[in-house]
């Protein structure tokens, strides 16, 4: 493992548990900081009115932690957006905030517009599908950057248990993840190789760095971000806090592969134009006290054309 990744991961790697709400919260109060919470939401109306509910009760009502909740309706065809107003979010959408700008599909069209729609000066960011959701992700995300000015944008790391038709596998979520975007990360960002779920859902930063960075319209908005906002504020302003276990609803692997080749322009548009890529992999196993990370060489060579080689021995087929 390279050792600026080894020293990134002792340094900027946390646990939710470390912080409490009410000290959070008179952390912002005296820094006079306020708080936004942004669910980006496609028809998530079985899902969205529990989280909504599950931050207002606790982290705007109980303890002063959060100023707003603002869910981002993306166009759904379901009742999101009446589920979540009940549960006492603002209801913004997509076609109307920046109605000058138009509007494009996809995820990271939400999450731009939400920064829009918001004020806060650290904005949280939650899926609308997560089942089981726990206020204490909030309050994880919010640690790191209220404690450490030096730290700018903050990602979840979890367990991801996959929803089978045989019911719960323990791990096996984030498929995207294991399968194109750390693979990408390692290879071309290899200084971003800590991070143990690049492409969690559940992130927070300051409003004065989202602002300074491009927001990819699909699902490669999370890539993207990452990669940004990196290059801009330097790795070590980024963070990652353990929240123990997150489980969401599932594409299926057409609609995956859809997100992957979105993740793949992204990655793409901004691919370094270095020399070759690293070879090396850093993946992730969960351990009593917090994650292990452990390194693959993935480097492969080549044999030249066949052709080639006849031609220098002047051999012929057999
Ligand atoms: O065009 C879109 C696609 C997704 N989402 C929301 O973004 C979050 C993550 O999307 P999804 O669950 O589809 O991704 P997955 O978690 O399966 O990777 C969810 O709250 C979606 O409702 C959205 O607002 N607009
Ligand atoms: O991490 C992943 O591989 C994908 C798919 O997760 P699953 O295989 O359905 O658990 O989910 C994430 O990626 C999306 C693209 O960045 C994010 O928008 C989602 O919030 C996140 O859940």
């Amino acid at each position: 493992m390279r050792p600026d990744v080894r020293r990134w991961l002792r340094r900027r790697t946390f646990s939710a548990a470390t912080w409490g709400a009410a000290e959070l919260a008179e952390a912002r109060r005296a820094q006079g900081a306020t708080v936004s919470v942004v669910l980006p939401a496609l028809d998530e109306e079985p899902t969205v009115g529990a989280i909504v509910t599950a931050v207002r009760e606790e982290l705007v009502r109980r303890v002063a932690l959060v100023d707003e909740v603002v869910v981002v309706d993306s166009g759904s065809a379901d009742r999101t957006a009446a589920v979540a107003a009940a549960a006492g979010a603002r209801v913004v959408d997509t076609t109307t905030v920046l109605a000058a700008h138009g509007r494009v599909p996809g995820k990271g069209e939400a999450l731009w517009k939400g920064l829009a729609a918001t004020s806060g000066d650290l904005v949280v960011f939650v899926d609308a599908d997560l089942v089981g959701f726990d206020p204490q992700f909030v309050v994880g995300l919010l640690g790191p950057l209220l404690t450490d000015p030096g730290i700018g944008y903050v990602k979840a790391l979890y367990d991801r248990p996959l929803s089978t038709t045989e019911g719960i596998v323990p791990s096996g979520g984030g498929r995207v993840t294991e399968l194109v975007a750390r693979p990408l990360l390692n290879a071309f960002w290899p200084e971003l190789a800590g991070f143990v779920q690049p492409l969690s859902g559940e992130y927070a930063g300051r409003r004065e760095l989202l602002e300074q960075v491009p927001f990819v319209s699909g699902y490669g908005v999370e890539f993207g971000l990452l990669v940004d906002l990196a290059a801009l504020a330097g790795v070590d302003a980024l963070a990652q806090v353990d929240l123990g276990t997150r489980r969401h609803g599932h594409q299926s692997d057409a609609a995956l592969g859809r997100m992957a080749g979105q993740i793949l322009q992204t990655a793409l548009s901004r691919r370094p134009h270095a020399g070759a890529p690293a070879a090396d992999l850093l993946q992730f196993l969960r351990t009593a006290d917090g994650v292990e990370a452990v390194s693959w060489n993935v480097g492969v060579t080549e044999r030249p054309p066949m052709s080639a080689v006849r031609a220098e021995t002047g051999g012929s087929r057999p």
